[in-house]
């Protein structure tokens, strides 16, 4: 790993609720390099969500830090700069695909490169390469009801990378998914994670999924096992450059 692009530092997260805080997240560290697909595996309710949306800028921490690889604290930023981060550095994979319904697969990928303002004829050019890098190229006119779930979670991750950022989270990308097709989802997750180098951070509960992961970090009631926390491989597979 050639220094870390995304670095939680004991991180923490606790919600007031009617019923009294919950401390969802305690104190969990995690660093993620270029090309390195780290896997977070734990049961329901364990912080996976929490901890990815922290990661992505989507929420806070109530204590700890989030450390970008220019060194700067997502999790300090005002949030038009945590905005300007999402957009240009950081692809999001929702487990419910998140696609506009009345768009087409096309539209859907080419909605991060318009909040970017980048040119329609741009635009066109990225969208193509970005089906195409996910075998979808010929379903690029069509709607999200007309593709199988695995089709639309490829949708979901074109979309996620078409702005070419440099970290991907992936929130339990195959939970609708069924196991056959899942695998191939993480399969592309983990080839695209390293041919173009990105920082992957994928959660799941899925321990067949976890088969993918250059490491894994178990998490049990908000807190890391640090036991179980450990290296898949120590040599990545590395595939041509794009
Ligand atoms: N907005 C919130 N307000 C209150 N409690 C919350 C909130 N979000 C999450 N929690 C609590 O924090 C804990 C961790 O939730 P989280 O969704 O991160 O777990 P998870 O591992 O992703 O679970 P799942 O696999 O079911 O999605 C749970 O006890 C959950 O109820």
């Amino acid at each position: 790993m050639s220094g870390s692009v995304l670095r939680a530092v004991e991180v923490s997260r606790v919600f007031a609720t009617g019923a009294g805080d919950v401390h969802a997240l305690r104190g969990v560290s995690l660093e993620v390099g270029a090309g390195e697909l780290v896997v977070v595996r734990g049961p329901s309710g364990s912080g996976k969500t929490t901890l990815l949306n922290l990661l992505g800028g989507l929420d806070r921490p109530t204590g700890g830090r989030v450390l970008l690889g220019d060194g700067r604290e997502l999790s300090a930023l005002p949030e038009k700069d945590v905005l300007t981060v999402r957009r240009e550095q950081i692809g999001y994979v929702f487990q419910s695909f998140g696609l506009i319904p009345v768009l087409s697969a096309a539209e859907n990928v080419e909605v991060p490169l318009r909040l970017l303002e980048v040119p329609a004829r741009e635009r066109d050019e990225r969208v193509a390469r970005a089906l195409e890098t996910v075998g979808l190229a010929a379903h690029a006119r069509q709607r999200p009801y007309e593709l199988s779930g695995g089709q639309q979670q490829r949708v979901g991750i074109a979309r996620a990378l078409v702005a070419e950022p440099a970290i991907l989270l992936a929130d339990e990308p195959t939970g609708q998914l069924d196991s056959a097709t899942a695998a191939t989802i993480m399969d592309l997750i983990r080839s695209l994670t390293h041919r173009r180098g990105l920082a992957a951070v994928v959660s799941t509960h899925d321990p067949v999924l976890t088969e993918q992961a250059d490491r894994v970090v178990d998490l049990h009631d908000g807190r890391p096992r640090p036991a179980a926390t450990v290296a898949k491989r120590t040599v990545r597979e590395t595939g041509a450059g794009e």
